[in-house]
């Protein structure tokens, strides 16, 4: 097999799959399962990455109950996961009871980094640095008119002097209000301006010029308090506390604490055609911010004996730019979500990603998480197993009743039924 194949981004979309078909043996059914663009049609994906074959369809389903700042939410999630969207609502109907989610944030900034090397005297140059503060903002925001006009722009900057070990170099960092979009491109573009004239005020070379995806100025903060009479008592109040400390100390469980909260926030932000890889290292850079990885929530007992679950994370998300504006199913999610700004949009994902957390960790504490995950994931298992149309939510059936949701078990009820 050779992968060495000159000019296939020149290709159309059938030819480059009838090259992959050729090379790697794919039947037609397996093309054809590969080939449909869906509403996002041909034309836009192919314009939409590079080198297009198709396109994989993920389900998008609807989170329920939700109430933010008391203002209620239907909430899009794109996953293939099963029992995610179920547990968001379950967790967001007691929320509910509690008095609903509250949210805040801070303003729309993103961090953009100028590294300057070769420079004998960083801490003075440090200075001269912050002393041309103005013209610094001025550069960057002829960069971007249009986020000027939505009152956007730079907001700050700060210089840091970081030891690389046989030479110092200075960091820039350009505090960038994005507005509504999540700022990427013309973050990156004011960087690249900037860096010229950092470099002849200096006497610096320019290297990276690039956002940061920490973004630590830009962070969202919800807040539940979950009644102990709508957990099952203070007893299950006292289990989930002890797992989250648990979280807070080891690793190997926090990583698995934030993957559950990522459950949510990855599956709206995917949703919306908001970039998953940003968020992702968003938010696990922040998680390890004091130099151990750590859980993004915290829990405690108030005076009444009920949970208070509370979540601080940064979340770079737009409601324009990238793929938000261009992808019609994401268009529609967008919709549906109904928030106006992307702060407003960052505290959603913050409440989503908090009552995520929480039903697993109910789940957890009390029946354990296969009960509710894998009587769901039954489904999947029979359709595996080669149960269609009907048969799967018999065979399902059958399946969570025996309590060995197997596919050596499905395939035997299917036998059977057959
Ligand atoms: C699955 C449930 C919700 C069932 O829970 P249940 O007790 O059967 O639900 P319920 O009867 O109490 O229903 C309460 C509400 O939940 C929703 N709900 C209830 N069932 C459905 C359904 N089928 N489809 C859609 N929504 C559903 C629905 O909103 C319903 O309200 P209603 O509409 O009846 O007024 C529960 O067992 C649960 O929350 N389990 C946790 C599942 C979970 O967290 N899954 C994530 C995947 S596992 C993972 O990747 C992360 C993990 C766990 O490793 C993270 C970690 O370790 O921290
Ligand atoms: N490390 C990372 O995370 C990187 C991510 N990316 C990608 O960058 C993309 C996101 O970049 P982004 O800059 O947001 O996207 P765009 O450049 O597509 O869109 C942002 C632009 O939209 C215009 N705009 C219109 N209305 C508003 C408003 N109300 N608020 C703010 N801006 C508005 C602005 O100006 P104008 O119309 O003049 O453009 C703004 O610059 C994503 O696809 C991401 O994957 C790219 C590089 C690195």
């Amino acid at each position: 097999m050779d992968s060495r194949i000159s000019g296939f981004y020149k290709f159309s979309i059938d030819e480059r799959l009838d090259k992959i078909k050729e090379i790697i043996g794919l039947d037609e059914e397996e093309a054809d399962n590969l080939r449909d663009t869906g509403s996002l049609g041909d034309e836009t994906a192919d314009r939409l990455v590079e080198n297009v074959v198709g396109s994989l369809e993920i389900p998008v389903g609807v989170a329920t109950n939700f109430k933010i700042n008391d203002k209620d939410y239907l909430i899009p999630m794109a996953i293939e996961e099963t029992s995610v969207i179920a547990a968001a609502s379950k967790g967001a109907k007691i929320a509910r009871e509690g008095g609903g989610i509250k949210a805040n944030s801070t303003d729309p900034v993103m961090i953009g980094q100028i590294q300057l090397t070769n420079i004998k005297d960083p801490y003075g140059q440090k200075v001269d640095i912050i002393d041309a503060k103005e013209e610094i903002f001025e550069l960057a925001n002829e960069q971007d008119r249009t986020l000027v006009k939505f009152g956007g722009g730079a907001r700050d900057i700060d210089v840091r002097v970081i030891d690389l070990g046989d030479e110092k170099n200075i960091v820039v960092h350009l505090y960038i209000d994005c507005r509504d979009a999540m700022g990427a491109n013309a973050v990156n573009s004011m960087c690249e301006a900037v860096s010229e004239y950092l470099s002849d005020l200096t006497g610096g070379e320019p290297r990276l010029r690039i956002i940061s995806n920490l973004a630590d100025k830009r962070l969202s903060r919800a807040k539940a308090v979950f009644p102990k009479e709508e957990l099952g008592g203070e007893d299950v109040v006292d289990k989930i506390l002890e797992s989250y400390y648990l979280a807070k100390e080891d690793p190997y469980r926090a990583a698995t604490h934030n993957k559950g909260i990522m459950n949510g926030i990855t599956a709206v932000t995917l949703a919306t055609g908001n970039d998953t890889r940003a968020i992702e290292s968003g938010a696990h850079s922040y998680a390890s911010i004091d130099g151990r990885y750590k859980p993004l929530t915290y829990y405690e007992k108030n005076e009444k004996g009920d949970l208070v679950g509370s979540i601080e994370l940064p979340t770079a998300v737009g409601t324009v730019g990238g793929a938000t504006g261009v992808h019609p199913t994401a268009k529609a999610n967008l919709k549906i979500l109904n928030v106006d700004s992307s702060q407003e949009f960052g505290e959603v994902l913050a409440s989503v990603g908090l009552i995520q957390n929480f039903a697993a960790l109910r789940a957890l504490s009390t029946e354990g998480i296969q009960k509710g995950h894998m009587s769901l994931h039954a489904k999947n298992i029979a359709m595996m197993a080669g149960a269609e149309g009907r048969m799967i939510d018999k065979v399902a059936k059958k399946l969570v009743e025996s309590g060995e949701i197997t596919s050596e078990k499905a395939q035997e009820i299917l036998k059977n039924i057959n």
